[in-house]
């Protein structure tokens, strides 16, 4: 059986198909596969729906993993040079038979897209006139996109955008739009009079949005006021508001307010793959993860421009500062005060250890109702489980997808391994606390006696071998 993985993924999204203008030349690579274990031979056996765009749901790409067990060959085509400043539709001439590649404009599309979302003429006018904006792309593919929405369509003057130029080596940075890696834009807002600010990620998806002196806004608490004020973006008043969801570590914030809306609310494992489903039943419209990721049904990936453009409507809309907004939000709904501490790069017996051990722990039926006490408060363990997810619309199930334990009080520890990171093992922990009123509290204050908590009974500071969080966001 063979099949030719070619590029319909990248062109998923409009900022990642910007990945094939910087890309020289492209090649297919043809899959040789001994037997195709329990479906036809010229397809993956399996129904899907790969028309949305969206990333492969589960069974698709378990079923991509099992076939790559069973690969004996693959074969390169070699020397195939695609001159990608010719538009539109070239010919080339693969094992002698034709091979037709089409080279499309995906910035115009993309940005022709969101005009139609956000009124550009309102954003326009606040930006020109009332706010002081820089945006970051950290070298990575939103340069040209930054360029063309807000430095041609809205007017954005050249010293309000950097590092828009896209390279290969995003210039020896990590592009990722958090406060330890785009600490640039960190430094640069907390010396000078920028009032919003926002970084992109490497291929645009994810985004992280700042206020006035680095004003930072965690993404659970950015979806959250996204969602309050979706009313106010013209593709939400032509479309209607349905469903909202979140990945599970995400914060509760944005439960509150589909809640005060009336809205139905789907919480999902990590990975945008598990909001397509939804968003394809009309079921879903907004949804974010605490990995930076913000989107809505206007595609089926997150972001991070959208996401810009969102903020700066609301700004517009409420003509209030981004620290402001925040208030105003935690004063009507409450905080969800919430922090991620990362392990990265660990020896992976020692994490396998842990969390096999924390999960034998926390599953024990005596551990409901244990108390711990840290910070002169007492947390009694309410429920605790390792988190599965059963999609509503095709039913499969998604197990193993983080330990969780969850206190009478309603906060909350999560450990999970993530399924990203490059060498080693990563633990991200994730801990959470909601308070109704002090909503003003530094977050490491609130969330310390929790933090001591997770750290004791996981006993992860000595299992990874590290001397704690290698990263903490
Ligand atoms: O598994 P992690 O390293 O925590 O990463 C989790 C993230 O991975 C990718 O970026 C997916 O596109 C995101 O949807 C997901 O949230």
């Amino acid at each position: 059986m063979t099949h030719l993985v070619g590029q319909d993924g990248i062109l998923s999204t409009p900022a990642a198909s910007h990945l094939i203008r910087s890309t020289k030349a492209l090649g297919g690579i043809i899959l040789t596969a001994s037997h195709n274990p329990g479906g036809p031979d010229n397809d993956f056996g399996i129904k899907f729906n790969c028309e949305n765009g969206g990333p492969a749901p589960e069974q698709v790409t378990n079923k991509i993993y099992q076939l790559s067990t069973a690969i004996t060959e693959y074969k390169i085509v070699e020397g195939l040079e695609i001159d990608i400043s010719k538009k539109g539709k070239n010919e080339y001439v693969v094992n002698d038979k034709p091979f037709t590649v089409e080279i499309i404009d995906p910035v115009k599309s993309y940005a022709d897209l969101l005009e139609q979302i956000f009124d550009f003429t309102n954003v326009r006018a606040y930006i020109v006139t009332n706010v002081m904006i820089i945006l970051d792309a950290m070298f990575g593919v939103t340069g040209p996109y930054v360029e063309e929405i807000f430095r041609k369509r809205l007017h954005l003057l050249q010293p309000n955008v950097a590092r828009t130029t896209p390279l290969p080596d995003f210039g020896g940075c990590h592009p990722d739009p958090n406060k330890t890696h785009a600490y640039q834009l960190v430094r640069t807002m907390e010396d000078m009079p920028y009032e919003f600010g926002a970084a992109f990620d490497g291929d645009g998806d994810r985004n992280m949005i700042l206020g006035e002196k680095a004003f930072y806004v965690s993404p659970g608490d950015s979806l959250a006021v996204i969602a309050h004020y979706l009313e106010i973006i013209p593709y939400f008043k032509r479309n209607g508001i349905q469903g909202f969801a979140r990945s599970m570590p995400t914060s509760a914030a944005v439960d509150r307010v589909a809640a005060k809306k009336g809205k139905d609310m789907f919480v999902v494992p990590t990975g945008w793959k598990y909001f397509g489903n939804l968003m394809d039943a009309g079921l879903l419209c907004l949804c974010g993860e605490e990995s930076f990721g913000t989107g809505s049904n206007h595609i089926r990936e997150k972001d991070g421009i959208w996401a810009v453009l969102a903020w700066l409507s609301i700004m517009a809309y409420t003509d209030k500062s981004v620290a402001d907004i925040m208030k105003k939000h935690w004063a009507e709904y409450g905080r969800d005060y919430f922090t991620r501490h990362d392990y990265e790069h660990c020896d992976l017996a020692g994490c396998q250890y842990m969390m096999k051990t924390l999960e034998e722990t926390i599953l024990d039926p005596k551990f409901i109702g244990r108390q711990y006490e840290a910070g002169g408060k007492c947390y009694k363990v309410k429920m605790a489980d390792n988190y599965s997810y059963t999609d509503p619309i095709d039913k499969s199930v998604a197990t193993n997808q983080g330990l969780r334990i969850v206190f009478e009080d309603g906060s909350r520890i999560v450990w999970r391994f993530s399924g990203t990171g490059s060498y080693g093992a990563t633990i991200r922990m994730y801990i959470e606390t909601y308070q109704k009123e002090d909503y003003l509290r530094d977050v490491k204050e609130v969330l310390q006696p929790l933090i001591e908590i997770a750290e004791d009974i996981s006993d992860i500071v000595r299992l990874t071998g590290r001397f704690g969080p290698t990263t903490v966001v």
